[in-house]
């Protein structure tokens, strides 16, 4: 019989509030819809009619808008504020540079930004989430099932919804089995809330929101409401996403630079003021001096570096959705990993079916077939759980037995059940795992005692355990969502299945703790299977933890039992999260893989969460990284790429500040004992952009063998400790430059003295950027750069330019002095780095 809707008098949008107050059948009639889904041509028209089901702010940022908010950033702005002081006091050099500083520096990031965010954006698209769509070719035809990008939805489109999936749009359920929601998102609850298809709604039971997500259960329901109409857009509530640990420590460098450079002004000022009886004539060059400090590439440094090393991990599949988090991936020094499908095959097949008495009872299997039959085909779930498939593969035919009702696996009680009737009477069959199921049975204290002894046997070899139980039900009591709290069961039996380790498993883990990462296991198995999964792997297992006696343990005490061990036992979903919280309270910097409902907690309470293509939705969606497959090599893969940008970073800002700083503390001294300014304001400026552009082929330069050995963080306070000290010594090289300039070569006159100073200051760049560096290899783009920084240094002033730059051509002696201080000057510095990074295993960067 075809489901034929009544009038088709729909309005186009219907309003929310109607479709709350009614009936299933009223709803789909409003929404004009019907059991058997959308035509597709009707969907196509809805579509148009409607819009993408987009949240208005998830839309791209175009390029001027981009553009206009780079300059927002504290470095632009102290700049434009001192370009403003240049133009006030009609310093028009300063001014120009400085406005060509800004134009420049803002052009290159918000470009890089742009082309960072498109790549990132096709990547995320690779794994955008999809919904499970019921709809029909043509009217007359059968209704098919199939995955859609959910920004294809349109209001009246059936969905199936299952564990792990994101509630796609605002829906109004049609049927409901076990269906639990987490809409913290939305109201802030943090415990699942049930959902029911109910015909007489009371509250909002039977609606379910865009924004929450499927816990456990499955359903089927009517799209309501999509795009800019659901109740998510309305309230504005699209969660904000922390600031990372990256962007603190960057956002600590720029404010300690951007402090000195608001201080460096006035300072100098007073100072020449004071020693040298100079007014405001010294403001441009007191201004200069400060712009001279700034790092203005950070940001496209960053962004490049971080953008090239996710496109190379992505042409190996692993995508990584947000670029600050390719830094913490090298940063993670503890990986949290569930245990099924990342250090086992996750193909588990049957085994066993063992009576209470240890011998074996093919009745329990039979009761675990039912229990698995009637949960797949009455639940519906949108992807069959792969124990349940196992069991009904491996068990025989389980008779006439007719499916009533059924509550699908729920991860946090760990127990699946069905109800159904055997002959004349009504029966449930409950199966999970063994704690749960031994619980919810009426034994004698030894036979429990029995029965548990005997599951840890089974355990210890390795193998899933699964505890099954029956009860009779009284017909009159058909809330299914209650019969997983049904007590006074009896015990049937255990069924087990094993699942074999993953064979690459073992070089995985090995390699990973060669890169300094500790792996710890959290899973919501059985003590004894994952531990005895772990030895198989070479996993040096220590205590094997019960996150069940966790409970009573404060956040310290859980920290401190947490960081000894390797494996943590049945843990619920937000036991998994606390455990991830503990470790990172220790000062961890925490990734976690993981795939499935059960993770996701911990997902999110990781510095990175990390999950296969193959994962569920929400799962996926709140990942940082997302693998092509569940494999750890490939995590390697990625660490190795976060280690190798953040290297390059902490390279880029080692070589910028030490010489920056170098140059100012210099700047400043010889500014108060020379008669004269020992730099003009555009000349500091010209030699400072010169610079900054050479420095962005450090973005591109090659990886520390070194760095890709341990986990890397950028420490603000570590690089700010390097930089005093270099800096001092390429402030000694300036003076010593100054002094050769004044009493060995007797430089008359104050071009020649600028000139002698430019040319020492951009040879000692280039030497900086050749040698403060951990590695002595120099790649093509860094060899390219340094050499043109140092031609600029040299021809500069006998070019015809010179004189717009206030430089005059020198005698040959004085190169050839130039070039001695600057040699001396690099050789100190080859002596200092190598002792500074031979033992660099040990520091921090
Ligand atoms: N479909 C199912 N029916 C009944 N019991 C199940 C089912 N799936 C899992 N269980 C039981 O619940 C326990 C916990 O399962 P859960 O999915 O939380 O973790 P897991 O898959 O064992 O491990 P991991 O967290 O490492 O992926 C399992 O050890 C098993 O005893």
């Amino acid at each position: 019989m075809v489901w034929a809707p009544e009038a088709p008098s729909t309005p186009s949008r219907p309003a929310q509030g109607d479709i709350a107050a009614l009936s299933r059948l009223q709803a789909l009639r409003l929404l004009d819809s019907g059991p058997r889904g959308l035509v597709e041509a009707d969907a196509e028209a809805r579509l148009l009619r409607h819009g993408e089901n987009v949240l208005p702010g998830r839309r791209p940022v175009s390029w001027p808008r981009r553009l206009a908010r780079s300059l927002r950033d504290p470095f632009t702005m102290v700049l434009l504020a001192l370009g403003l002081v240049s133009a006030l006091i009609a310093s028009w050099g300063t001014a120009g540079v400085i406005v060509l500083l800004v134009v420049a520096s803002c052009v290159l990031r918000s470009n890089g930004e742009y082309r960072a965010d498109r790549s990132t954006a096709a990547l995320r698209e690779l794994v955008a989430t999809t919904a499970t769509v019921r709809r029909r070719p043509s009217e007359d035809a059968e209704p098919w099932e199939r995955e859609i990008p959910v920004d294809q939805l349109v209001p009246g489109d059936v969905v199936k919804l299952g564990p792990g999936d994101l509630v796609p749009a605002d829906v109004r359920l049609l049927r409901a089995r076990g269906l639990t929601v987490h809409q913290a998102p939305l109201t802030g609850e943090s415990a699942p809330v049930p959902k029911r298809a109910l015909d007489l709604p009371e509250g909002d039971d039977h609606l379910c929101r865009q924004g929450s997500s499927v816990v456990s259960g499955s359903a089927l329901a009517v799209v309501a409401a999509t795009g800019a109409d659901t109740m998510l857009a309305g309230s504005s509530a699209a969660p904000a996403r922390r600031l990372s640990a990256f962007d603190r420590s960057v956002n600590g460098i720029s404010w300690t630079l951007v402090r000195l450079m608001v201080i460096i002004p006035p300072v100098a000022l007073v100072a020449n003021a004071v020693l040298r009886g100079r007014g405001l004539e010294a403001l441009p060059f007191a201004v200069a001096v400060a712009v001279g400090l700034t790092p203005e590439m950070l940001p496209v440094v960053v962004t490049t570096a971080l953008a090239r090393g996710s496109a190379l991990l992505a042409r190996g599949g692993v995508i990584v959705k947000r670029l600050a988090a390719l830094h913490d991936v090298g940063a993670i020094d503890v990986l949290c990993m569930d245990k099924t499908g990342t250090l086992t095959r996750d193909r588990p097949v049957l085994r066993d079916s063992i009576g209470p008495d240890g011998d074996p009872d093919p009745e329990v299997l039979r009761w675990a077939a039912i229990n698995s039959f009637w949960t797949l085909h009455l639940a519906d779930p949108p992807v069959p759980d792969a124990l349940d498939e196992a069991i009904l593969l491996g068990a025989p035919d389980h008779g006439d037995v007719e499916g009533v009702d059924a509550s699908p696996f729920d991860p946090v009680s760990r127990v699946s059940c069905a109800l159904v009737r055997d002959g004349g009477a009504h029966r449930v069959v409950v199966k999970g795992a063994v704690e749960p199921v031994l619980e919810r049975c009426t034994l004698s204290p030894p036979d429990r005692l029995r029965a548990a002894r005997l599951a840890d046997r089974l355990a210890e070899e390795g193998l899933r355990v699964l505890a099954v139980a029956t009860a009779d039900h009284p017909a009159d009591r058909p809330a299914v969502h209650r019969l997983g709290e049904e007590r006074g069961l009896a015990f049937a039996g255990f069924v087990t299945l094993a699942d074999e380790p993953s064979p690459e498993a073992p070089a995985a883990l090995a390699a990973l703790s060669r890169r300094g990462i500790t792996p710890k296991v959290l899973t919501g198995d059985h003590p004894a299977t994952a531990a005895r999964t772990c030895r198989d792997l070479g996993l040096s297992v220590g205590t094997v933890v019960n996150a069940g006696e966790l409970a009573d343990l404060s956040d310290a005490e859980l920290a401190e039992a947490v960081g000894r061990a390797t494996v943590v036992t049945r843990c619920t979903p937000e036991q998994k999260a606390r455990v991830v919280r503990a470790l990172r309270a220790r000062g961890h910097t925490v990734g976690f893989l993981g795939d499935g409902v059960n993770d996701l907690a911990a997902m999110r309470a990781a510095d990175v969460g990390i999950c296969p293509r193959g994962a569920v939705d929400v799962t996926r969606e709140a990942a940082d990284v997302v693998l092509a497959a569940k494999d750890l090599a490939a995590v390697d893969h990625a660490v190795v790429a976060g280690r190798r940008s953040t290297g390059n970073i902490v390279t880029y800002l080692r070589i910028a500040l030490s010489s920056n700083v170098g140059n100012v503390i210099a700047m400043l001294a010889a500014g108060l004992a020379l008669p004269f300014l020992p730099m003009l304001p555009v000349q500091v400026l010209v030699q400072n952009l010169c610079f900054d552009a050479a420095q962005l082929a450090l973005a591109f330069d090659r990886a520390d063998p070194a760095v890709l050995r341990r986990p890397l963080r950028l420490r603000p306070r570590a690089i700010l400790r390097f930089v005093v000290g270099f800096g001092a010594l390429n402030a000694v090289a300036d003076l010593v430059t100054f002094a050769v300039l004044t009493w060995v070569l007797g430089v008359a006159g104050a071009p020649a003295f600028h000139t002698g100073w430019f040319i020492e200051n951009m040879l000692t760049q280039a030497v900086i950027m050749l040698l403060l560096r951990p590695i002595s290899g120099v790649s093509r783009p860094l060899g390219l750069a340094t050499g043109a920084l140092a031609a600029v240094g040299l021809l500069l002033p006998l070019s015809p330019l010179a004189s717009a730059f206030g430089l005059v051509a020198l005698p040959a002696t004085s190169y050839l002095w130039l070039l001695a201080v600057v040699g001396l000057y690099g050789v100190t510095l080859l002596a200092l780095t190598r002792r500074r990074f031979r033992d660099r295993g040990r520091r921090t960067p």
